[in-house]
């Protein structure tokens, strides 16, 4: 498989767990993904032992602060050798900006994407906090400012992959988390798909966490979201 689609969210407690599920996958079949808990429990390590291991990793850390420590922290996270990294869209312009020239836009520079809205959020939470319009032209509005800013694409739900790829063309990367196969738990999911509807959306990559971390075979369960694209 030369372009893999599924990331695989390694949301585990400690290294010892993310590295026995990451011993199980080919790297070349399926990338992975580091987020906030088993990097704030287990550090750069991890990320260095899943690089060593041949893996594209996705540091899902979110930076969201002023422009120099952002452009900081992105660089020190670039220098880990990870395929992909993400700031929050709401540090807006200049922090894009400054992130993106601290990672370089060289061959070898990580992809660098921006966080729009979570897909746990429903439109109550939208509400709670303020932000006015439909949800869907907001994605679109923070993803417009992160491809001016010069990011390589956005998280954000497959629901908004359609409009996305309509108004920010081909290249510019989707990547969704928030999948769900059919009748599986949506847990604190909102704005779901499943593999197949994320795909045909116009999703580039798929990010799924617990549809297979939390399953009795986790193996079985990422062979059979592999085969379900496959149809
Ligand atoms: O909008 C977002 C941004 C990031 N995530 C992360 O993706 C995974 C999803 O895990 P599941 O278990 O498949 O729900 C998780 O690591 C989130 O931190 C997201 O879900 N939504």
């Amino acid at each position: 498989m030369s372009d893999p689609k599924i990331i695989v969210a390694l949301d585990y407690a400690n290294a010892e767990a993310a590295l026995t599920m990451a011993d199980q996958i080919d790297p070349k079949r399926a990338r992975v993904k580091v987020g906030k808990e088993l990097f704030t429990r287990s550090g750069p390590q991890v990320v260095d032992a899943l690089v060593k291991r041949g893996f594209d990793v996705f540091l899902d850390l979110k930076y969201h602060d002023i422009p120099n420590t952002v452009a900081k922290a992105c660089a020190a996270a670039a220098d880990l050798g990870v395929w992909m990294l993400n700031v929050h869209t709401l540090g807006g312009g200049a922090m894009m900006s400054a992130a993106k020239e601290a990672v370089g836009n060289t061959s070898d520079s990580p992809i660098l994407i921006g966080v729009t809205l979570l897909t746990s959020m429903d439109k109550q939470t939208f509400d709670q906090i303020g932000l006015q319009g439909t949800m869907t032209d907001t994605v679109v509005r923070l993803a417009t400012l992160a491809k001016n800013s010069g990011l390589d694409g956005v998280v954000c739900s497959a629901q908004e992959a359609t409009p996305l790829r309509e108004q920010l063309g081909q290249d510019f990367q989707l990547i969704t988390p928030g999948i769900r196969p059919a009748g599986s738990d949506r847990g604190d999911q909102h704005r779901t798909m499943t593999p197949q509807q994320a795909l045909a959306a116009g999703s580039h990559y798929l990010v799924i966490g617990r549809p297979i971390t939390a399953a009795t075979d986790s193996m079985q369960a990422l062979l059979d979201i592999e085969r379900s694209l496959e149809d």
